[in-house]
């Protein structure tokens, strides 16, 4: 069995999709993936950053936290999205990423990475599905395989039932609603093993 590459890449502001993250990482080494957690860069000025507390106490309790590169990218057998909703899309700081990396593109390095989504929102219905959808578009332009939770496992019913990928939404206080803890997990393990099949297939 070939040892996958994980790379779990979020943005957060107040840490909803760095916990996300931090699951899917817990659930890609339990798996026996070798796993990098990365963040994207932040791109907010820093008078807005400091306007919200919560804002600012996240980018301080993750400032270790490596930013995520194209190298990043090119080493992993399979990718992790996590970012918040923003007006029903991907959050800017990670389509930023996403759109840094035409020379990876341009080589075909990106092609036939296993890829899945998570997003987080204020409102259960607040554009969560959108957000993923939109993320996995820039997939397809990347020849990615996109690894869709779907209803593969009855944990999903108890988060929510997103089959595009996890999502959550947060009360005024930042608190998750929903339990999706099994449901990102599930989804990490999955990724891992779709990206076994493909590297397994291809030899
Ligand atoms: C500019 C902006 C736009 C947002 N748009 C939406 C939205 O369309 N729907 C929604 O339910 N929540 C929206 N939110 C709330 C965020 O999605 C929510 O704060 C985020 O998912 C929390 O994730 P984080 O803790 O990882 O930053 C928005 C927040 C901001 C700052």
């Amino acid at each position: 069995m070939p040892n996958i590459k994980l790379a779990v890449i979020y943005y957060s502001s107040t840490g909803t999709n760095y916990q996300l993250a931090q699951w899917a990482e817990e659930a890609g080494k339990d798996a026996g993936a070798e796993v990098k957690l990365l963040k994207v860069p932040e791109l907010a000025p820093q008078a807005a950053i400091e306007s919200n507390p919560a804002w600012k106490a996240h980018v301080e309790a993750t400032q270790n936290v490596p930013e995520a590169t194209s190298d990043d990218l090119e080493w992993a057998d399979a990718i992790i999205f996590s970012v918040p909703t923003r007006f029903g899309n991907v959050a800017s700081q990670m389509k930023q990423f996403l759109d840094t990396q035409g020379g990876l593109w341009a080589q075909g390095k990106l092609a036939n990475k296993v890829v899945s989504a998570m997003s987080s929102a204020q409102n259960p219905h607040g554009g969560q599905e959108a957000t993923i959808l939109s993320l996995y578009t820039t997939m397809y332009h990347w020849g990615a395989i996109v690894a869709p939770p779907g209803y593969t496992d009855p944990v999903l019913f108890e988060a929510g039932g997103n089959p595009y990928g996890t999502s959550v939404s947060v009360d005024q206080d930042g608190n998750m609603i929903e339990n999706v803890e099994g449901a990102v997990k599930h989804q990490a393990k999955r990724t891992i093993t779709v990206a076994e099949w493909m590297k397994n297939g291809s030899r």
